[in-house]
This record gives structure tokens, C-alpha cells and sequence, in this order.
């Protein structure tokens, strides 16, 4: 039943970059992402990343996320994810191969939470190395590009 979300299974490490309209410059960032299983048919997920200067030393903390990916059985997925920016997201998808896209179905926010009104996400595994490409529908701006990370399983 976890035979689509399986090349995502592993402690992942990388480098991205990010930009959005509203930001005067764009940033470069450090990632780590860890996806779990117990053998029951869902995931566990976990995401922390950090700012990372010119030369790639840490700056600072940035975007963390937790959540749980569920496998349906008819082999979509059904995601939660919740960040400690006051946003919690749940997301429907599909698995095609070495393809994995998620896009928001819904958006809950606390009170003191940015607008985030969608997310799309798209998992790639390829030769070893995963992309995770992020857009994004927040601050009165449409769906488009938030995040894209590059990452290779930690040793
Ligand atoms: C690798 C993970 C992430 C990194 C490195 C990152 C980085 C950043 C940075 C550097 C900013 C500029 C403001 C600041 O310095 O805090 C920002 C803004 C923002 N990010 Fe992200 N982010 C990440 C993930 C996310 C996720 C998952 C979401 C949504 C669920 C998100 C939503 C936003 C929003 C709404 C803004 C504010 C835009 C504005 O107010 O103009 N970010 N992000």
C-alpha cells in the first residue's frame, strides 16, 4: 500500500532557494526532511530548514513543518501539515512514478497567521536526488513559486 510514497522514505539533506513578490531579495537555505513509516499505510513527515549566507554558512532557523501523508486505497494521497507559523494545511494528490504532486485542499490559520490561501507542491525522485518544487497563493498574491529544494539522502 506504501509502494507510490516509497522513494520518499529516508533522511533527506539539501540546498534551496526561495523568492516571493512581496520579499525585496530572494534567499538561499539549508533543508533537512525525514519520511518515516511503522508499516501502517501512511507516512510521518517532518521538515526544518535554515537561512544560509553567500559562502552556505547557517544564518538562521527558517520554515519548519510536521505533518502525516496518507496513502488512500485507491493510491492518492491525503497530506496534513501543520507549521509553527499558526498555519495548518490538509492536501489531496497523486503519485506517478517518480512524480508526487499535493495541492492544498485546505487552509487554517490562527489569528496572528500570515494569509496563506493555497500550496501546491511537487516531489520528484530522480538518480538519487529529490527536488521539491513549492508554489504558493498568499499575502493577496496568486499560486506561484515559494521554494525549490535539492536533496540527497544523509549518509
Ligand atoms: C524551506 C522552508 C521555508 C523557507 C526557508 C522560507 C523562507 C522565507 C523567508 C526568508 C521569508 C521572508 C520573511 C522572513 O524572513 O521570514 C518568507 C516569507 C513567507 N513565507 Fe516562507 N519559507 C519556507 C516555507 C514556507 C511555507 C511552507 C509557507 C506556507 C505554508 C511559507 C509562507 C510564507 C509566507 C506567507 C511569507 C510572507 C510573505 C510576505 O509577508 O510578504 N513559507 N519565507
Amino acid at each position: 500500500m506504501l509502494r507510490p510514497v516509497l522513494p520518499l522514505l529516508g533522511r533527506w539533506h539539501g540546498r534551496g532557494q526561495g523568492e516571493y513578490p512581496t520579499l525585496e531579495k530572494d534567499f538561499r537555505y539549508e533543508q533537512e526532511i525525514t519520511f518515516s513509516h511503522d508499516g501502517r499505510p501512511f507516512l510521518r513527515y517532518e521538515a526544518r530548514a535554515w537561512l544560509i549566507n553567500d559562502s552556505g554558512t547557517p544564518v538562521r532557523p527558517a520554515g519548519r513543518e510536521a505533518g502525516w501523508w496518507r496513502v488512500t486505497p485507491d493510491a492518492s494521497l491525503e497530506v496534513v501539515l501543520a507549521h509553527p507559523t499558526g498555519i495548518v494545511e490538509t492536501y489531496v494528490g497523486h503519485a506517478s512514478g517518480a512524480e508526487i504532486e499535493i495541492e492544498t485542499k485546505d487552509v487554517a490559520l490562527t489569528p496572528l497567521a500570515k494569509e496563506v490561501t493555497g500550496t501546491r507542491r511537487r516531489y520528484t525522485v530522480r538518480a538519487g536526488e529529490m527536488t521539491v518544487v513549492h508554489d504558493m497563493a498568499a499575502v493577496g498574491q496568486p499560486l506561484q513559486h515559494h521554494l525549490t529544494t535539492h536533496l540527497r539522502l544523509r549518509p
